[in-house]
């Protein structure tokens, strides 16, 4: 008689993924110019004033802006001018009165100076005389030290994608090593003796191996360092040694294939033949259902299933918050939000499902579409999907045009926990 699994629901199954200790996050120093893409280990915080000096914004003429009171169309001011400076060069002396100095965008202002007056609003009479039609009030076109940031601002707090603004923060602040978190090992097992290697020409009954490919990809961007271990057969030994063995090398280990509780499906012998401890075995969604989660030696083993919708659909909701909370996220569960519904659903299912979708706008609304086949065997209706769309499980259906939670793919900021009120109802 087949083993009869009870499934739990989302939320409960996420919760028990995420009590297991271990896989708490590391850091390590990487030179700033390969920081793009990782994570702070570190606070950053402003160790100087941006800017560190007042300088200018324009390219004009530094002045006293007193010298300029009463200056108008009929009565122009003249002032002398008594030197030249551009960005990275500072002006030597103080600046007296009736007294200019030519100056370049990004020049520090001139001691004594407090306005800038913009080269088009001056007549340059001479090389050394310049006259203005209207006056300037202190601080008029002056970038002033510290407008940007001040010292001891914490400007990006640990835990954040390192984009190209905090790049360019990075540089600013003189970091030419960045702590960074160290990037977590998943180890990706396909398991399946119908899989071809993606080389090799079709052949009846075979298919190629795709899953550890997208699953390598689902990690790279989560950030974490995929370790693609090969295909194995069907074959429960094998498949035991393997996963033994992949398990001293990663930090996660995953496999796909072989989840359910068919004659070849290993993943619970797996389980048992390592001693490992089973949080679960079926999940009350669709896709994903027979998604199997265990710790075996205190480390984590992610059973996916073979079918790829599923596969994809189980990394994003077990495997991606735990590789999140290793890179220092503090929110490491997918972002949900809301959109429309851009299709129906009228048969009710018991199961909440994760619909892949594209976000569209439609007359300033956000359309979440489901792209190419809704079965958990498709492998179209992955391509292009940069949401999930959740339908709750229960006794109806759903229409286009009902507002329906979804979670973001591509975003990194990430939820706390975005699991409640959305799989509320369940049937076993
Ligand atoms: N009697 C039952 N049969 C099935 C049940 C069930 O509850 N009772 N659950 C179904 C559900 S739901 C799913 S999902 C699948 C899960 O299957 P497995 O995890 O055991 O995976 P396999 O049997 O090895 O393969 C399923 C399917 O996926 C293809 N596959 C496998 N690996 C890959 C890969 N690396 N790349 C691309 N495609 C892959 C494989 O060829 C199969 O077509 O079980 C249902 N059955
Ligand atoms: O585990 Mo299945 O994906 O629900 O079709
Ligand atoms: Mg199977």
């Amino acid at each position: 008689m087949v083993e009869k699994r009870k499934p739990i629901p989302v939320d409960e199954a996420v919760r028990a993924v995420m009590n297991v200790g271990g896989n708490e996050a590391k850091k390590e120093t990487i030179p700033l110019a390969n920081s793009y893409g990782r994570v702070l280990a570190e606070d950053l915080v402003a160790d100087h004033d941006v800017p560190s000096f007042d300088r200018s914004p324009y390219d004009g003429f530094a002045i006293r802006a007193e010298d300029s009171a009463g200056a108008n169309r009929n009565r122009p001011v003249h002032f002398r001018v008594i030197g030249e400076i551009g960005a990275g060069t500072v002006f030597p002396r103080e600046v007296n009165a009736g007294e200019a100095v030519r100056i370049m965008t990004g020049a520090q202002i001139p001691n004594g100076c407090d306005a800038v007056v913009m080269l088009e609003l001056v007549d340059e009479d001479s090389e050394e005389d310049i006259s203005i039609k209207r006056a300037f009030s202190s601080g008029d076109n002056i970038s002033f030290q510290g407008e940007d940031t001040e010292k001891g601002a914490k400007l990006v707090p640990k835990g954040t994608l390192v984009d190209p603004g905090v790049v360019a923060l990075l540089a600013t602040f003189g970091y030419v090593e960045v702590p960074v978190a160290i990037r977590p090992r998943v180890g990706i097992i396909a398991t399946g003796s119908e899989l071809l290697d993606v080389h090799e020409p079709l052949e009846p009954g075979k298919i190629r191996n795709s899953n550890a490919y997208m699953m390598a990809a689902q990690v790279e961007r989560v950030g974490g360092e995929p370790v693609l271990l090969g295909k194995l057969p069907d074959d429960l030994n094998a498949c035991v040694e393997a996963v033994s063995n992949a398990l001293q090398e990663v930090d996660v280990l995953i496999t796909t294939g072989g989840a359910s509780v068919g004659d070849y499906d290993y993943v619970p012998d797996i389980i048992e033949r390592l001693g490992g401890n089973p949080l679960f075995n079926k999940v009350a969604m669709r896709p994903g259902s027979v998604t199997t989660v265990a710790e075996i030696n205190g480390q984590l083993f992610f059973g996916l299933s073979g079918n790829p919708s599923a596969c994809f659909v189980g990394f994003e909701l077990f495997v991606r918050p735990i590789l999140c909370r290793s890179l220092f996220f503090d929110k490491p569960h997918l972002k949900r939000t809301k959109a429309t519904l851009g299709k129906d659903y009228p048969k009710p299912n018991p199961f909440t499902r994760f619909v892949r979708a594209t976000l569209e706008e439609d007359e300033g609304r956000f359309v979440a579409k489901p792209g190419g086949l809704d079965k958990s065997g498709s492998v179209t209706s992955i391509a292009g999907a940069d949401v999930l769309i959740a339908l709750p499980g229960g006794s109806r259906g759903y229409e286009a045009g009902m507002g329906v939670d979804i979670f973001l793919l591509e975003d990194h900021k990430g939820s706390e926990w975005p699991w409640d009120n959305i799989v509320a109802s369940y049937k076993s």
